[in-house]
């Protein structure tokens, strides 16, 4: 694992903004796994005037998200295909056909699994996977004690991944108890990952996954195996690395 130790929120969402635009530019068919959560919102930002100066075209790109809440459909506000809209797809130029995000409101959400883990097969490659890392070590919704050969799945959140991203709705009775995600299997067969950290709160968290065993009970962990991987974390998060 490369570790880049970056001064702030800011510096982190650039220099990750600068590795994306070198996929984009790079590839012939550019294929994205993107994340949502407060972590990315800068790299998004930072995508957006890219575009605007007219220093990359998205035309091209695919992008496949790692989650989503089972139950909110893409006009709620707290589902995470409006969160992807507002902060990033409305404001470049890629084709919508082009953006992937799990249907929260499908009528089957186990068949919603397998057809999107089949779009994403179909696709060949995640070129570059964004991730955030959670509290309690989930990668997407990926939660302590998900097998590490798991491919998209219905999950059950964690009472403390409730709470945490309570911080959304209007009270945690309103946070869905289940959501989509993308398996541990699938998003270790991404090319490359960028694992964006930051907050002393992630200090803990992003040592667990440095230094820790590999373990189901810490998913994140299994990070460690992956032969391209760049955490870009900010300060404070490195405070417990040696
Ligand atoms: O970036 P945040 O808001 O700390 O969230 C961390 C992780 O938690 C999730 O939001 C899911 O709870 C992920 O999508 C994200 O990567």
């Amino acid at each position: 694992m490369k570790i880049i130790n970056v001064k702030d929120y800011e510096e982190m969402s650039q220099q990750a903004c600068s590795m994306l635009l070198d996929v984009i530019r790079n590839e012939i068919k550019p294929v994205l796994g993107l994340a949502t959560g407060s972590t990315p919102e800068g790299l998004y930002q930072h995508l957006i005037e890219k575009y605007n100066e007219q220093k990359v075209s998205f035309q091209e790109t695919t992008t496949f998200n790692l989650d989503e809440y089972v139950g909110l459909d893409r006009h709620d506000p707290n589902s995470y295909r409006f969160f992807m809209n507002e902060k990033l797809f409305n404001h470049v130029n890629i084709p919508e056909e082009n953006t992937h995000v799990p249907s929260g409101i499908a009528p089957d959400p186990n068949q919603e699994c397998y057809d999107y883990e089949q779009l994403i097969q179909e696709a060949d490659r995640i070129d570059v996977q964004v991730l955030g890392l959670g509290l309690n070590g989930h990668i997407g919704f990926n939660e302590p004690g998900t097998p590490f050969n798991s491919r998209t799945h219905v999950v059950a959140l964690d009472e403390s991944t409730r709470q945490a991203n309570a911080r959304f709705f209007d009270s945690i009775n309103d946070v869905p108890t289940q959501a989509i995600t993308m398996g541990i299997e699938t998003i270790m067969e991404s090319k490359s990952i960028i694992l964006l950290v930051s907050g002393e709160k992630k200090a803990e968290p992003l040592a667990r996954l440095v230094y820790g065993e590999i373990s189901e009970d810490f998913p994140a962990s299994i990070l460690q195996k992956h032969e391209n991987v760049t955490i870009i974390a900010d300060e404070a998060a490195c405070a417990n690395l040696r």
